[in-house]
Protein backbone atom coordinates (compact mmCIF):
# COMPACT_ATOMS: atom_id res chain seq x y z
CA UNK A 1 0.00 0.00 0.00
CA UNK A 2 0.81 3.18 -0.89
CA UNK A 3 2.00 5.97 1.95
CA UNK A 4 2.36 9.26 -0.20
CA UNK A 5 -2.05 10.13 1.00
CA UNK A 6 -2.28 12.82 3.80
CA UNK A 7 -2.48 11.60 6.99
CA UNK A 8 -2.50 12.21 10.95
CA UNK A 9 -3.91 15.35 9.65
CA UNK A 10 -5.42 17.90 12.56
CA UNK A 11 -9.25 17.93 12.69
CA UNK A 12 -8.84 21.47 10.68
CA UNK A 13 -7.01 20.50 7.99
CA UNK A 14 -9.39 17.06 7.37
CA UNK A 15 -12.23 19.37 7.24
CA UNK A 16 -10.77 21.30 4.66
CA UNK A 17 -10.43 18.78 2.81
CA UNK A 18 -13.88 17.35 3.10
CA UNK A 19 -15.32 20.79 1.60
CA UNK A 20 -12.88 21.27 -1.01
CA UNK A 21 -13.67 17.24 -2.34
CA UNK A 22 -17.77 18.18 -1.69
CA UNK A 23 -17.17 21.99 -3.59
CA UNK A 24 -15.64 19.83 -6.51
CA UNK A 25 -18.85 17.58 -6.69
CA UNK A 26 -21.79 19.59 -5.93
CA UNK A 27 -25.11 17.58 -6.56
CA UNK A 28 -27.01 18.57 -9.50
CA UNK A 29 -29.97 20.31 -8.76
CA UNK A 30 -33.68 19.39 -9.48
CA UNK A 31 -36.78 21.65 -9.39
CA UNK A 32 -39.46 20.30 -7.17
CA UNK A 33 -43.05 21.40 -5.79
CA UNK A 34 -42.29 23.50 -2.54
CA UNK A 35 -44.10 20.54 -0.47
CA UNK A 36 -41.27 18.61 -1.42
CA UNK A 37 -38.41 20.68 -0.83
CA UNK A 38 -38.47 20.73 3.35
CA UNK A 39 -34.91 20.32 4.59
CA UNK A 40 -33.94 20.44 1.25
CA UNK A 41 -30.75 22.65 0.04
CA UNK A 42 -31.62 25.63 -1.91
CA UNK A 43 -30.15 26.17 -5.37
CA UNK A 44 -31.59 29.61 -6.56
CA UNK A 45 -32.31 33.05 -5.41
CA UNK A 46 -36.25 33.62 -4.45
CA UNK A 47 -37.14 36.88 -5.02
CA UNK A 48 -40.48 38.09 -3.77
CA UNK A 49 -43.12 38.75 -7.08
CA UNK A 50 -45.43 40.41 -5.12
CA UNK A 51 -45.45 41.74 -1.51
CA UNK A 52 -46.02 40.53 1.58
CA UNK A 53 -48.70 41.40 3.05
CA UNK A 54 -50.23 41.89 -0.38
CA UNK A 55 -52.15 44.67 0.36
CA UNK A 56 -52.97 46.54 3.78
CA UNK A 57 -55.35 44.72 6.01
CA UNK A 58 -56.97 44.48 9.38
CA UNK A 59 -55.18 42.80 11.97
CA UNK A 60 -57.83 41.79 14.21
CA UNK A 61 -62.01 41.71 14.18
CA UNK A 62 -63.90 45.15 14.67
CA UNK A 63 -64.48 48.45 12.75
CA UNK A 64 -62.39 50.33 10.21
CA UNK A 65 -62.56 53.92 10.70
CA UNK A 66 -60.83 57.17 10.18
CA UNK A 67 -58.76 58.07 13.35
CA UNK A 68 -59.87 61.94 12.16
CA UNK A 69 -63.02 60.96 13.27
CA UNK A 70 -62.33 60.17 16.84
CA UNK A 71 -59.38 62.40 17.04
CA UNK A 72 -61.05 65.19 19.62
CA UNK A 73 -61.93 61.70 21.55
CA UNK A 74 -65.29 59.57 21.51
CA UNK A 75 -67.65 59.37 19.29
CA UNK A 76 -70.59 57.32 17.37
CA UNK A 77 -70.05 56.23 13.49
CA UNK A 78 -72.53 55.47 10.80
CA UNK A 79 -72.06 51.59 10.16
CA UNK A 80 -72.07 51.46 6.47
CA UNK A 81 -71.14 48.23 5.82
CA UNK A 82 -68.68 44.83 5.99
CA UNK A 83 -65.53 43.78 4.37
CA UNK A 84 -64.90 40.51 5.25
CA UNK A 85 -61.52 38.39 4.11
CA UNK A 86 -61.82 36.96 1.31
CA UNK A 87 -63.18 39.84 -1.88
CA UNK A 88 -61.62 43.03 -1.45
CA UNK A 89 -65.73 45.25 -1.99
CA UNK A 90 -64.21 48.29 -2.94
CA UNK A 91 -66.05 50.25 0.22
CA UNK A 92 -65.07 53.61 1.01
CA UNK A 93 -65.05 55.09 4.70
CA UNK A 94 -66.54 58.29 4.38
CA UNK A 95 -66.21 60.89 7.12
CA UNK A 96 -68.72 60.03 10.28
CA UNK A 97 -68.72 56.49 9.30
CA UNK A 98 -67.51 53.33 9.72
CA UNK A 99 -67.32 49.36 8.35
CA UNK A 100 -67.23 46.02 10.00
CA UNK A 101 -64.11 44.14 9.52
CA UNK A 102 -62.58 40.90 10.03
CA UNK A 103 -58.77 39.88 10.69
CA UNK A 104 -57.06 39.99 7.52
CA UNK A 105 -59.74 42.02 5.60
CA UNK A 106 -58.37 44.20 2.87
CA UNK A 107 -58.78 47.81 4.67
CA UNK A 108 -61.59 50.18 2.95
CA UNK A 109 -60.77 53.63 1.15
CA UNK A 110 -60.65 56.06 3.64
CA UNK A 111 -60.13 54.11 6.51
CA UNK A 112 -56.82 54.46 8.34
CA UNK A 113 -57.57 52.70 12.00
CA UNK A 114 -59.24 49.57 13.39
CA UNK A 115 -61.18 49.55 16.57
CA UNK A 116 -61.42 46.44 17.95
CA UNK A 117 -65.04 45.06 18.48
CA UNK A 118 -64.75 43.94 22.00
CA UNK A 119 -63.92 48.25 22.69
CA UNK A 120 -67.13 49.41 20.75
CA UNK A 121 -71.09 49.65 21.90
CA UNK A 122 -73.87 48.16 18.92
CA UNK A 123 -76.46 50.67 18.63
CA UNK A 124 -78.33 49.40 15.29
CA UNK A 125 -76.33 50.83 13.03
CA UNK A 126 -74.38 53.20 15.37
CA UNK A 127 -71.26 52.37 16.98
CA UNK A 128 -69.85 53.91 19.65
CA UNK A 129 -66.35 54.55 19.54
CA UNK A 130 -64.30 54.85 22.97
CA UNK A 131 -61.77 57.83 23.32
CA UNK A 132 -58.30 57.08 23.06
CA UNK A 133 -57.91 54.95 19.54
CA UNK A 134 -54.38 54.87 18.55
CA UNK A 135 -53.94 56.23 14.58
CA UNK A 136 -52.98 53.39 12.44
CA UNK A 137 -53.89 50.80 14.91
CA UNK A 138 -54.53 47.05 14.08
CA UNK A 139 -53.97 47.60 10.51
CA UNK A 140 -51.03 45.56 8.75
CA UNK A 141 -49.36 47.55 5.91
CA UNK A 142 -48.65 46.01 2.39
CA UNK A 143 -45.30 45.34 2.07
CA UNK A 144 -44.44 45.24 6.00
CA UNK A 145 -42.88 41.90 6.23
CA UNK A 146 -41.35 41.80 2.39
CA UNK A 147 -41.35 44.32 -0.50
CA UNK A 148 -41.61 43.43 -4.15
CA UNK A 149 -38.27 42.49 -5.28
CA UNK A 150 -36.54 41.89 -2.11
CA UNK A 151 -34.28 38.92 -2.36
CA UNK A 152 -35.71 36.97 0.58
CA UNK A 153 -33.69 33.49 0.52
CA UNK A 154 -30.58 32.81 -1.33
CA UNK A 155 -28.63 29.47 -2.30
CA UNK A 156 -26.89 27.52 0.40
CA UNK A 157 -29.71 28.03 2.80
CA UNK A 158 -31.43 25.41 4.56
CA UNK A 159 -35.23 24.72 3.62
CA UNK A 160 -37.23 24.71 7.00
CA UNK A 161 -40.55 24.85 6.91
CA UNK A 162 -40.96 28.71 7.75
CA UNK A 163 -38.90 29.32 4.58
CA UNK A 164 -41.17 27.51 2.38
CA UNK A 165 -44.26 28.81 3.77
CA UNK A 166 -42.61 31.89 2.93
CA UNK A 167 -41.97 30.77 -0.55
CA UNK A 168 -46.05 29.62 -0.23
CA UNK A 169 -46.61 32.86 0.84
CA UNK A 170 -45.52 34.82 -2.01
CA UNK A 171 -47.15 32.51 -4.71
CA UNK A 172 -44.13 30.57 -5.34
CA UNK A 173 -45.03 26.58 -6.02
CA UNK A 174 -41.67 25.24 -7.41
CA UNK A 175 -38.31 25.36 -6.23
CA UNK A 176 -34.67 24.79 -7.82
CA UNK A 177 -32.92 22.80 -4.58
CA UNK A 178 -30.29 20.38 -4.62
CA UNK A 179 -30.34 16.79 -5.26
CA UNK A 180 -30.03 14.64 -2.15
CA UNK A 181 -26.87 12.39 -1.66
CA UNK A 182 -27.81 8.81 -1.95
CA UNK A 183 -25.93 7.26 0.57
CA UNK A 184 -24.82 3.65 0.76
CA UNK A 185 -24.47 2.03 4.35
CA UNK A 186 -21.70 -1.11 5.32
CA UNK A 187 -21.15 -2.57 8.32
CA UNK A 188 -17.65 -4.74 8.47
CA UNK A 189 -17.31 -7.57 10.39
CA UNK A 190 -17.00 -10.95 11.12
CA UNK A 191 -18.24 -10.65 14.67
CA UNK A 192 -21.29 -9.06 13.93
CA UNK A 193 -24.92 -10.49 14.30
CA UNK A 194 -28.10 -8.55 13.84
CA UNK A 195 -30.69 -7.95 16.35
CA UNK A 196 -32.83 -10.76 17.10
CA UNK A 197 -30.58 -13.65 16.76
CA UNK A 198 -28.60 -14.93 20.18
CA UNK A 199 -25.20 -14.47 19.89
CA UNK A 200 -22.74 -17.15 19.42
CA UNK A 201 -19.39 -16.60 21.84
CA UNK A 202 -17.20 -14.02 20.57
CA UNK A 203 -19.80 -12.31 18.34
CA UNK A 204 -21.60 -8.91 19.21
CA UNK A 205 -24.67 -7.51 17.82
CA UNK A 206 -24.65 -4.75 14.99
CA UNK A 207 -25.27 -1.44 16.39
CA UNK A 208 -23.88 0.50 13.91
CA UNK A 209 -26.11 0.12 11.37
CA UNK A 210 -29.31 1.34 13.22
CA UNK A 211 -26.58 4.18 14.09
CA UNK A 212 -25.95 5.45 11.29
CA UNK A 213 -29.01 4.70 9.53
CA UNK A 214 -30.51 6.79 11.90
CA UNK A 215 -27.78 9.39 11.83
CA UNK A 216 -28.56 9.30 8.41
CA UNK A 217 -32.02 9.66 8.30
CA UNK A 218 -32.02 12.60 10.66
CA UNK A 219 -30.43 14.80 8.46
CA UNK A 220 -33.27 14.17 5.96
CA UNK A 221 -31.78 11.22 3.81
CA UNK A 222 -33.14 7.98 2.94
CA UNK A 223 -29.89 5.97 2.88
CA UNK A 224 -29.26 2.17 2.11
CA UNK A 225 -28.03 -0.60 4.22
CA UNK A 226 -25.98 -3.12 2.13
CA UNK A 227 -25.21 -6.28 3.82
CA UNK A 228 -22.78 -6.52 6.47
CA UNK A 229 -19.43 -6.91 4.88
CA UNK A 230 -17.30 -10.02 6.04
CA UNK A 231 -13.62 -9.95 7.02
CA UNK A 232 -12.68 -11.02 3.30
CA UNK A 233 -10.74 -8.51 1.28
CA UNK A 234 -11.75 -10.02 -2.62
CA UNK A 235 -15.91 -9.71 -1.37
CA UNK A 236 -15.77 -6.41 0.55
CA UNK A 237 -13.77 -5.03 -2.91
CA UNK A 238 -16.31 -6.50 -4.70
CA UNK A 239 -19.29 -5.29 -2.89
CA UNK A 240 -18.17 -1.98 -2.57
CA UNK A 241 -16.72 -1.40 -6.16
CA UNK A 242 -20.45 -2.52 -7.14
CA UNK A 243 -21.98 0.09 -4.36
CA UNK A 244 -19.78 2.94 -5.42
CA UNK A 245 -21.06 2.73 -8.99
CA UNK A 246 -24.20 3.41 -8.08
CA UNK A 247 -24.52 5.31 -4.88
CA UNK A 248 -23.23 9.45 -4.66
CA UNK A 249 -21.81 8.55 -1.20
CA UNK A 250 -20.50 4.75 0.46
CA UNK A 251 -20.23 4.73 4.25
CA UNK A 252 -18.31 2.44 6.16
CA UNK A 253 -17.93 1.83 9.58
CA UNK A 254 -15.26 -0.38 11.12
CA UNK A 255 -12.42 -2.29 9.23
CA UNK A 256 -10.19 1.23 8.79
CA UNK A 257 -7.56 0.62 11.62
CA UNK A 258 -4.52 -1.14 12.21
CA UNK A 259 -5.77 -5.08 12.59
CA UNK A 260 -5.07 -7.93 10.35
CA UNK A 261 -8.51 -7.72 8.87
CA UNK A 262 -8.72 -3.39 8.26
CA UNK A 263 -8.80 -4.03 4.64
CA UNK A 264 -10.85 -1.13 3.69
CA UNK A 265 -7.83 1.55 3.29
CA UNK A 266 -5.76 -0.67 1.06
CA UNK A 267 -8.63 -1.21 -0.85
CA UNK A 268 -9.50 1.87 -1.38
CA UNK A 269 -6.23 2.59 -2.15
CA UNK A 270 -6.07 0.23 -5.10
CA UNK A 271 -9.36 0.95 -6.08
CA UNK A 272 -10.13 4.48 -5.95
CA UNK A 273 -8.19 7.21 -3.87
CA UNK A 274 -7.43 7.80 -0.76
CA UNK A 275 -8.03 11.81 0.48
CA UNK A 276 -7.03 11.35 3.91
CA UNK A 277 -6.56 8.27 6.23
CA UNK A 278 -6.26 9.39 10.54
CA UNK A 279 -7.10 12.38 11.88
CA UNK A 280 -5.82 13.93 14.91
CA UNK A 281 -9.33 13.90 16.41
CA UNK A 282 -10.93 11.22 19.95
CA UNK A 283 -12.91 9.04 19.17
CA UNK A 284 -12.72 8.80 15.42
CA UNK A 285 -8.50 8.64 14.83
CA UNK A 286 -8.42 6.45 12.16
CA UNK A 287 -11.25 8.06 9.83
CA UNK A 288 -10.81 7.38 6.44
CA UNK A 289 -11.84 9.57 3.46
CA UNK A 290 -11.13 8.93 -0.59
CA UNK A 291 -13.02 8.20 -3.88
CA UNK A 292 -14.33 5.09 -5.14
CA UNK A 293 -15.21 4.98 -8.87
CA UNK A 294 -18.07 7.90 -9.18
CA UNK A 295 -18.82 8.27 -5.12
CA UNK A 296 -17.17 9.67 -2.33
CA UNK A 297 -16.16 6.83 0.27
CA UNK A 298 -16.52 7.66 3.87
CA UNK A 299 -14.91 5.18 5.97
CA UNK A 300 -15.51 5.42 9.62
CA UNK A 301 -14.21 3.39 12.80
CA UNK A 302 -15.51 0.64 14.10
CA UNK A 303 -16.26 1.68 17.75
CA UNK A 304 -20.09 3.19 18.02
CA UNK A 305 -18.94 6.43 19.84
CA UNK A 306 -16.59 6.74 16.86
CA UNK A 307 -19.04 6.22 14.00
CA UNK A 308 -21.35 8.76 15.78
CA UNK A 309 -18.31 11.33 16.10
CA UNK A 310 -17.03 11.41 13.01
CA UNK A 311 -20.83 11.70 11.31
CA UNK A 312 -21.59 14.32 13.07
CA UNK A 313 -18.82 16.33 12.38
CA UNK A 314 -16.95 15.40 9.34
CA UNK A 315 -19.61 13.18 7.73
CA UNK A 316 -22.58 15.71 8.13
CA UNK A 317 -19.96 18.32 6.70
CA UNK A 318 -19.26 16.29 3.44
CA UNK A 319 -23.04 15.77 2.80
CA UNK A 320 -23.89 19.21 3.63
CA UNK A 321 -21.00 20.12 1.30
CA UNK A 322 -21.95 18.03 -1.67
CA UNK A 323 -25.64 20.18 -1.19
CA UNK A 324 -24.21 23.18 -1.52
CA UNK A 325 -25.04 24.13 2.29
CA UNK A 326 -23.58 27.38 3.11
CA UNK A 327 -25.37 28.22 5.63
CA UNK A 328 -23.45 27.31 8.52
CA UNK A 329 -25.46 25.34 11.62
CA UNK A 330 -25.57 26.45 14.25
CA UNK A 331 -22.81 26.96 17.03
CA UNK A 332 -23.45 26.76 20.47
CA UNK A 333 -20.74 27.43 23.76
CA UNK A 334 -21.71 26.46 27.34
CA UNK A 335 -19.74 26.63 30.11
CA UNK A 336 -18.54 23.92 31.53
CA UNK A 337 -19.80 21.61 34.60
CA UNK A 338 -16.73 19.75 35.66
CA UNK A 339 -12.84 19.77 34.76
CA UNK A 340 -11.77 17.90 31.87
CA UNK A 341 -8.05 16.74 31.96
CA UNK A 342 -7.09 16.28 28.59
CA UNK A 343 -3.61 14.43 28.06
CA UNK A 344 -2.99 13.52 24.49
CA UNK A 345 -2.60 15.82 21.49
CA UNK A 346 -5.80 15.13 19.63
CA UNK A 347 -9.16 17.39 19.34
CA UNK A 348 -11.50 15.43 21.72
CA UNK A 349 -14.98 15.05 21.10
CA UNK A 350 -16.32 14.40 24.35
CA UNK A 351 -19.84 13.17 25.54
CA UNK A 352 -21.92 15.51 28.05
CA UNK A 353 -25.36 16.42 28.95
CA UNK A 354 -26.37 20.49 28.39
CA UNK A 355 -28.12 22.08 30.74
CA UNK A 356 -29.98 25.36 30.70
CA UNK A 357 -29.48 27.23 33.64
CA UNK A 358 -31.64 29.73 35.38
CA UNK A 359 -29.20 32.84 34.85
CA UNK A 360 -29.75 31.75 30.74
CA UNK A 361 -26.25 30.62 30.03
CA UNK A 362 -25.88 26.79 29.19
CA UNK A 363 -23.79 24.12 31.30
CA UNK A 364 -22.20 21.26 29.43
CA UNK A 365 -21.92 18.36 31.70
CA UNK A 366 -19.28 15.97 30.83
CA UNK A 367 -19.41 12.70 30.52
CA UNK A 368 -17.01 10.68 32.73
CA UNK A 369 -17.42 7.90 30.56
CA UNK A 370 -14.99 8.51 27.43
CA UNK A 371 -14.62 5.28 25.99
CA UNK A 372 -15.90 4.98 22.08
CA UNK A 373 -17.04 1.73 22.93
CA UNK A 374 -19.13 3.74 25.25
CA UNK A 375 -22.78 3.55 23.07
CA UNK A 376 -25.19 4.00 26.50
CA UNK A 377 -23.02 6.44 27.57
CA UNK A 378 -23.29 8.42 24.55
CA UNK A 379 -27.28 7.54 24.33
CA UNK A 380 -27.97 8.99 27.41
CA UNK A 381 -25.60 12.25 26.56
CA UNK A 382 -26.89 14.89 24.73
CA UNK A 383 -24.16 16.98 22.93
CA UNK A 384 -20.13 16.68 22.20
CA UNK A 385 -18.09 19.14 24.16
CA UNK A 386 -15.17 20.14 21.94
CA UNK A 387 -11.50 20.23 23.79
CA UNK A 388 -9.21 21.92 21.49
CA UNK A 389 -6.04 20.20 20.52
CA UNK A 390 -3.06 20.14 23.02
CA UNK A 391 -3.54 18.61 26.46
CA UNK A 392 -5.52 20.71 27.81
CA UNK A 393 -6.61 20.96 31.50
CA UNK A 394 -10.27 22.61 31.49
CA UNK A 395 -11.61 23.94 34.79
CA UNK A 396 -15.33 24.71 35.91
CA UNK A 397 -16.60 27.73 34.23
CA UNK A 398 -14.65 27.56 31.77
CA UNK A 399 -16.43 27.99 28.25
CA UNK A 400 -16.11 25.21 25.31
CA UNK A 401 -17.88 24.83 21.81
CA UNK A 402 -20.84 21.91 22.30
CA UNK A 403 -22.47 20.25 19.31
CA UNK A 404 -25.63 19.23 20.68
CA UNK A 405 -27.00 16.45 19.33
N1 LIG B 1 -3.04 -1.14 17.00
C1 LIG B 1 -4.04 -0.28 16.88
N2 LIG B 1 -5.25 -0.64 17.25
C2 LIG B 1 -6.28 0.23 17.15
C3 LIG B 1 -6.05 1.52 16.67
C4 LIG B 1 -4.76 1.87 16.25
O1 LIG B 1 -4.50 2.99 15.79
N3 LIG B 1 -3.78 0.93 16.37
N4 LIG B 1 -7.08 2.41 16.66
C5 LIG B 1 -8.10 2.19 17.63
C6 LIG B 1 -9.18 3.10 17.41
S1 LIG B 1 -8.92 4.70 17.90
C7 LIG B 1 -10.37 2.71 16.93
S2 LIG B 1 -11.65 3.84 16.81
C8 LIG B 1 -10.62 1.37 16.49
C9 LIG B 1 -11.19 1.42 15.08
O2 LIG B 1 -11.14 0.18 14.55
P1 LIG B 1 -11.72 -0.21 13.15
O3 LIG B 1 -12.31 0.94 12.44
O4 LIG B 1 -10.71 -0.98 12.44
O5 LIG B 1 -12.97 -1.05 13.56
P2 LIG B 1 -13.07 -2.57 14.01
O6 LIG B 1 -11.75 -3.03 14.49
O7 LIG B 1 -13.73 -3.27 12.93
O8 LIG B 1 -14.03 -2.37 15.23
C10 LIG B 1 -13.72 -1.62 16.33
C11 LIG B 1 -14.65 -1.96 17.48
O9 LIG B 1 -15.96 -1.61 17.11
C12 LIG B 1 -16.81 -2.76 17.12
N5 LIG B 1 -17.74 -2.69 16.00
C13 LIG B 1 -17.38 -2.69 14.71
N6 LIG B 1 -18.47 -2.63 13.94
C14 LIG B 1 -19.52 -2.60 14.75
C15 LIG B 1 -20.92 -2.54 14.55
N7 LIG B 1 -21.43 -2.51 13.32
N8 LIG B 1 -21.74 -2.52 15.62
C16 LIG B 1 -21.20 -2.55 16.88
N9 LIG B 1 -19.88 -2.59 17.13
C17 LIG B 1 -19.06 -2.63 16.09
C18 LIG B 1 -15.87 -3.93 16.95
O10 LIG B 1 -16.40 -5.11 17.43
C19 LIG B 1 -14.67 -3.46 17.75
O11 LIG B 1 -14.88 -3.65 19.12
O12 LIG B 1 -9.45 0.59 16.47
C20 LIG B 1 -8.61 0.76 17.63
N10 LIG B 1 -7.53 -0.15 17.53
O1 LIG C 1 -10.43 7.12 18.06
MO1 LIG C 1 -10.97 5.57 18.51
O2 LIG C 1 -12.17 6.27 17.58
O3 LIG C 1 -10.72 6.37 20.09
O4 LIG C 1 -11.99 4.82 19.56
Amino acid sequence: MRDDFPTQLTFDEAQAIVDATAAEDRLPAERLAIARTQGRILAQEVVAPIPQPPFDNSAMDGYAIRHADVAEGGTTLQLAGEQFAGRALDLRVEPGQCIRITTGAPMPAGADTVVVREVVRVEGDRIAIPAGIRAQANVRRAGEDVRIGDCVLSPGQVLTPARVATTASLGIDQLTVSARPTVAVFTTGDELIPPGIPLEPGQIHDSNRELLMGLLRADGLEPTAWPTLPDDPVRIASMLRDAASSFDVVITCGAVSAGEKDHIPALLDTHGRIHFWKVRMKPGMPVLFGDLGTARFLGLPGNPVSVFATYATLGRRLLDGLQGRTEPRRAFRARLAAPIDKAHARREFVRGRLEATEDGTLRAHPDAATGSHRLHAAAMADALIVVPEGPRQLSIGDVVDVLPY
